[in-house]
């Protein structure tokens, strides 16, 4: 016999307050069952972390999760601790059947992350509950505001549960009501109340803790007599309460009907303070209809050298009552001290719970089967690396993540972001339907067709043509073209690389009304239906659209092959992974099963249940949003393994148009010809994408040295190019990160509409008056023109030669307060025009230090071009136009295609004007001589 046993003659509970593997199934457990007169246990997230996060007991059973597929961090969790659970309920079964379900329990905690949520609370309490699938479990619900709710109608729905982190008297008898009106309810219902069991659970030594501090604080001999006696006088006063409630009639009525009583249980009754003696929480709490949860510690000191009174917890009331009262002497408000102790709580079970998902988190990475997603990242000084850290611990403290994870529009700029998310859960949806997509495949394949011609813009087309050019065509399938453009000769080189007999048109548009697709749609029509006739040409086509819009519409009247719907909650430039990506994906042969089943570890790595610090996506766009709004590191520089490269284009559009407006944003710089170190400026945050196994040296030589010149660098190690979509689902993460950080609406583009509008005005001009308003060059010489506004124009100066101008222009671009300059060319995107704009960029690079972009339009304005005009106001533009030697009609409209690029060149350079920015149009007479004739006039500029 030792005290412990005594304990149970006292009409107290002894159960213990721990858990572990080795624990239960090394017998340990059930020898103190025998031993110390055990009668149940307790775990919480502590414990949890504890037993899962610091120890490799777990290892086999965390290898055993993953060998059956991949999980999120919160499902291994789960399976590792109901498994726990469950063992420990199947070793205190006897216990439960022996005292009719008083005892043999085991507590298993809701998540601490839900606590102030009470529908998820009920959610999370009914899945353990089932998942765990034993009679004897106790679910632990916090007696927060939101978790009173949830008892009683988890009582009702019959569900055992123990009340965790109670501080309170009077917030014990709400829960005291709770339980009895879930037993009320569940008796209406017709239950049978006498399964149901609860504890509420008091939580004792850290009220002692909190007011022994403030009484120190009142530095008064009184104050000081009252330490170590508030949490004993705080259960003696809930003891008394419990008892004349359960003496009362509503407990009757419930008595008589079989309830249980909801016992008290004393938890946190290790002693915090040595001089208080190790066992001053159980001696001075035994009564009858009580449970005491003991850490093994505390358990061994009692059985040690515990003395036993019975009912030792109804002495001194009256005492009791007074101390409490005289707290208030001292200025110790208790309640303020309960309350505080409970959001406390709930705080430490929430940190406890992001380390244990952590370190599930980092394991489960060393136990991802096949390509797995891997992130090296320096922020290379240690100002920033703190400032990155703060901002990590931050996300963490705030939950973001999971903010983030439930469409929490604050987390951003309040407005209407949580209608935008849809793209975080569309691996699923897509994979659950996936088999219409392969249906799909195999219609495009039974058709024969050599080419697929994608007509689309931005977020329509720049995922599709990444994948196409990463990828490369697939044997026996069609080759995917992109046509996102308006440049007559574009559109002729376009037709030129196609059989148009075997040709499948994909045309795709969210909104259904962008013009470029539209009137391209018009033309590849009439092409088609010159050899197949109108009747049968829509046999050819295809849409990508949302449900109700103008193309589906068009789609059905033309008689398309298919439509697919995209899904009203995804904007463009997250649609990657929808059907905007995934039909041409199809088309052009590419194993989307794979692809998605790939995307979705990325998913789970940055899941809700990833922590910050250990969350891919997160961690890039912390970095990113930290250095740009802390040290205007605003030029996020794209640095790629050429096999990887194409993916720049895609990101340009998702970095720009997610966070280039109010004045603020990452300025994207894609593709810039590499420079030697030093030419780099303080602007400059770079993402180096190396494809393993197939870096480019130089690449990785000028990555390091920038490294080590103190330039932050991340760099995002892709395994395997199959892991594209990984690298999708990474980055929009990321870059919807980055714009919490910088405190804007990741999922607009205010300013892209404004270009638009000014195109509309001039092309229904055009439509009546066959013309395009004439403007006045500010000067031209030998067929070329350059165009300003009245007031940049005036700034210019007069000069008498296209250099002179050039000069003024360039001289804007001051590489020290952080200004780019940006080429927007209007011309054919093919490699010789590339190379020659990027010439010029490096040209420029070289001797401003500026930053340097390129965009051709329209492509870049559904991309870029939303930063460049909504972005902060540091880019120098320079808009190249140029006369089209051929023109291309469209049909059913005055206008070509080329007054529409023309008139969209004329449109967003006005709308730059109109906010502000500096711009100059040059003219040419034709690309070739024309872009030479520049290059001289730059480098004489910049001489
Ligand atoms: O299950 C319960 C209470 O029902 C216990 O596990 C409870 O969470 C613990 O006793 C406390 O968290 C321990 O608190 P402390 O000793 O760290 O102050
Ligand atoms: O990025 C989006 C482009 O502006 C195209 O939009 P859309 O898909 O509605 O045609």
């Amino acid at each position: 016999m030792n005290a412990l046993n005594d304990l149970d003659a006292c009409g107290q509970s002894v159960w213990i307050d721990f858990l572990k593997r080795s624990f239960v199934e090394g017998g340990e457990l059930r020898m103190r069952m025998e031993r110390d007169s055990l009668r149940g246990a307790t775990s919480n997230p502590s414990i949890f972390e504890k037993a899962i996060g610091e120890s490799n007991e777990y290892d086999a059973g965390l290898k055993a999760v993953q060998s059956q597929g991949d999980h999120s961090i919160s499902e291994i969790y789960e399976a590792l601790a109901i498994e726990d659970i469950r063992n420990a309920a199947d070793v205190l079964r006897p216990i439960y059947d022996r005292t009719q379900g008083r005892d043999g329990f085991i507590s298993l905690e809701c998540s601490p992350y839900v606590a102030n949520d009470t529908e998820a609370t009920m959610a999370e309490a009914l899945h353990l509950w089932r998942a765990v699938a034993r009679p004897n479990l106790m679910v632990k619900v916090p007696a927060t505001e939101a978790g009173l709710p949830a008892i009683r109608a988890l009582i009702a729905q019959g569900i055992n549960v123990n009340i965790t982190l109670l501080f309170s008297v009077d917030v014990y008898e709400r829960v005291a009501d709770a339980y009895m009106a879930g037993l009320e309810d569940l008796l209406r219902a017709g239950g049978d109340v006498s399964k149901v069991a609860s504890v509420a659970s008091f939580f004792v030594s850290r009220i002692d803790t909190a007011v022994d501090k403030l009484l120190d604080g009142a530095k008064n001999e009184g104050a000081l007599r009252l330490k170590g006696k508030t949490a004993i006088a705080n259960a003696k006063v809930a003891y008394a309460v419990f008892k004349s409630l359960v003496a009362g009639a509503r407990w009757r009525r419930l008595a008589d009907a079989g309830a249980k009583v909801q016992r008290l249980l004393w938890a946190s009754t290790s002693t915090k303070n040595a001089a208080y003696k190790d066992t001053i929480y159980v001696e001075e709490l035994i009564g009858r209809d009580t449970v005491n949860t003991l850490p093994p510690a505390t358990l061994d000191a009692f059985r040690d050298h515990g003395v036993v009174t019975p009912d030792a917890i109804e002495r001194d009331l009256p005492q009791a009552q007074a101390d409490l009262a005289a707290l208030a002497d001292y200025g110790v408000s208790l309640d303020e001290v309960t309350q505080a102790l409970t959001e406390e709580g709930v705080r430490l079970f929430a940190d406890s719970f992001d380390k244990l998902l952590a370190a599930i988190a980092q394991r489960r990475l060393g136990l991802i089967d096949g390509p797995q997603p891997s992130f090296a990242f320096g922020m290379n000084s240690c100002d920033a690396q703190r400032r990155y850290e703060e901002e990590l611990e931050r996300w963490r403290k705030d939950g973001n993540v999971r903010r983030l994870w439930a469409g929490d529009a604050s987390l951003w700029s309040g407005a209407d972001e949580s209608q935008w998310l849809g793209w975080l859960r569309i691996v699923d949806a897509e994979l659950e339907r996936v088999s219409e997509l392969e249906d799909f495949a195999a219609q495009v394949k039974r058709l024969g067709c050599s080419d697929a011609l994608l007509l689309g813009m931005g977020g329509s087309s720049l995922a599709p043509e990444v994948m196409a050019e990463t990828f490369g065509p697939q044997p026996g399938w069609p080759k995917l073209h992109v046509l996102d453009s308006t440049d007559p000769a574009q559109i002729e080189a376009t037709e030129r690389a196609l059989d148009i007999d075997k040709t499948l048109v994909i045309v795709s548009s969210k909104s259904g009304g962008t013009l470029e697709p539209n009137i391209l749609f018009d033309y590849f029509f009439d092409r088609i239906a010159t050899s197949r006739g109108r009747d049968r040409a829509g046999e050819r086509f295809i849409a990508v659209t949302d449900r109700g819009s103008s193309l589906e519409r068009r789609a059905r009247e033309a008689g398309f092959a298919r439509v697919f719907f995209g899904d009203a909650s995804i904007g463009g430039r997250y649609s990657a992974l929808s059907r905007f990506g995934l039909v041409p994906a199809a088309a052009m042969g590419l194993d989307v099963r794979r692809l998605l089943v790939n995307a979705k570890i990325m998913m789970r790595s940055c899941g809700p249940d990833a922590p910050p610090a250990q969350n891919p996506g997160v961690r890039l766009g912390v970095a990113i949003g930290v250095a740009t709004r802390w040290r205007a590191r605003d030029k996020v520089t794209i640095i790629a393994s050429p096999a990887f490269g194409a993916i720049a284009a895609w990101l340009e559009q998702l970095f720009a148009e997610s966070t280039g407006k109010q004045g603020k944003g990452l300025i994207p710089i894609a593709d810039e010809p590499l420079a030697a170190v030093e030419r780099y400026g303080q602007d400059r945050f770079f993402v180096y994408i190396e494809l393993e196994g197939r870096a480019d040296m130089r690449q990785q030589q000028l990555v390091e040295a920038l490294g080590r010149a103190g330039h932050p660098v991340a760099r995002v190690l892709v395994r395997d190019v199959g892991n594209l979509g990984q690298e999708f689902f990474r980055f929009e993460i990321a870059t919807v990160v980055a714009g919490a950080v910088l405190g804007v609406n990741a999922f607009d583009q205010p300013d892209v509409e404004a270009s638009k509008a000014n195109t509309r005005a001039l092309t229904e001009e055009y439509e009546k008056s066959h013309r395009l308003p004439d403007q006045e060059p500010l000067f031209s010489e030998n067929g070329l023109a350059l165009y300003s506004d009245g007031e940049y124009g005036a700034k210019l100066g007069r000069h008498n030669t296209l250099t002179g101008y050039l000069r003024r222009h360039l001289a804007q671009a001051d590489a020290l307060r952080g200004d780019y300059f940006a080429l927007l060319a209007y011309l054919e995107r093919n490699e010789a025009h590339i190379r020659a704009l990027n010439e010029l960029r490096a040209l420029i690079h070289e001797r401003t230090l500026s930053a340097s972009c390129l965009g051709f339009g329209p492509r870049f304005q559904h991309s870029t071009g939303q930063a460049y005009k909504g972005g902060p106001n540091s880019g120098v533009f320079l808009q190249i136009t140029c006369h089209e030697a051929k023109d291309i009609a469209v049909p059913g409209h005055a206008y070509s295609f080329g007054v529409v690029e023309a008139a969209q060149a004329r449109g967003d350079f006005d709308a730059m004007v109109e906010r502000g920015r500096r711009a100059l149009r040059v003219h040419l007479k034709d690309a070739q001589t024309g872009l030479a004739d520049l290059y001289g006039a730059v480098e004489a500029a910049l001489r």
